[in-house]
């Protein structure tokens, strides 16, 4: 089974644009569960342009599925997920001022402060998982940090898919594979969509989880949220 955990960075980026509380991002995670999401993701960004710290906090006792917060493990970031202690840490190395996430991990590079911020959170029994790219090798060195699982970058898959479906997904098979070799479970995200994601579902082996936020509230504008998240959890089963 493949978990669908739905990211709502772009609720609070809609609530945001008036500095109100419409759409309560509160009463759309709990919502996302009534739906059917299998868990909540938020990516608090430094300048908290769109989930804030407080949210993170506020939304810990609400999310009754898996908790799954992203981000780069600043020391700030490290205070406030020690503190929350989701279910889940996905360590992305964006910097400060990045649009959008955009690469994943250099493992080798960074290997010494990954291997000590993933012991920090196991410390308090989360689930530790890198974002990472396809690269076997690079995934192989996620393992040696201790690491529970690697998220893959779907963004290149996402870009081919229209023209080459099968070529697109080939390294992320690959990649799939080289992670459960090596032990770790498998997290996908980023640009995931209604078009591409059954056939992603469909060929990679052991996808633990998959993560999507911006299509899913875009497509919600048309769909509505429940009739959404339906949509996104038929291409998962
Ligand atoms: C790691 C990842 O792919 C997502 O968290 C993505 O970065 C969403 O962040 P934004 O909603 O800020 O684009
Ligand atoms: N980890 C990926 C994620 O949470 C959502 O990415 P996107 O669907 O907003 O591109």
């Amino acid at each position: 089974m493949t978990n669908l955990s739905v990211n709502i960075n772009k609720v609070a980026t809609l609530r945001n644009a008036r500095g109100e509380n419409t759409p309560d991002v509160e009463r759309v995670a709990v919502d996302c569960e009534r739906f059917g999401a299998d868990g909540i993701t938020v990516h608090p960004r430094p300048d908290e342009r769109h989930i804030r710290h407080d949210d993170v906090i506020a939304l810990r006792p609400l999310v009754k599925t898996e908790f799954n917060i992203e981000g780069y493990p600043s020391d700030d970031f490290m205070r406030l997920v020690l503190m929350v202690r989701p279910e889940q840490v996905t360590l992305v190395p964006d910097a400060p001022d990045a649009i959008t996430s955009s690469a994943g991990w250099d493992v080798a590079a960074h290997m010494e402060m990954l291997t000590s911020i993933v012991d920090r959170l196991h410390e308090v029994g989360v689930r530790a998982s890198i974002f990472v790219g396809t690269d076997p090798a690079n995934i192989k060195a996620a393992a040696a940090t201790g690491a529970d699982r690697v998220e893959l970058y779907t963004k290149p898959y996402a870009d081919m898919y229209p023209s080459d479906p099968e070529a697109a997904v080939a390294p992320y098979v690959e990649a799939s594979m080289a992670a459960h070799k090596a032990g770790l479970g498998v997290n996908a995200g980023h640009d995931l969509n209604l078009e591409n994601l059954k056939f992603f579902h469909e060929r990679l082996p052991y996808l633990n989880e998959v993560s999507i936020g911006h299509a899913i509230i875009s497509d919600a504008l048309y769909l509505g949220l429940e009739a959404a998240i339906r949509q996104y959890k038929a291409c998962l089963q």
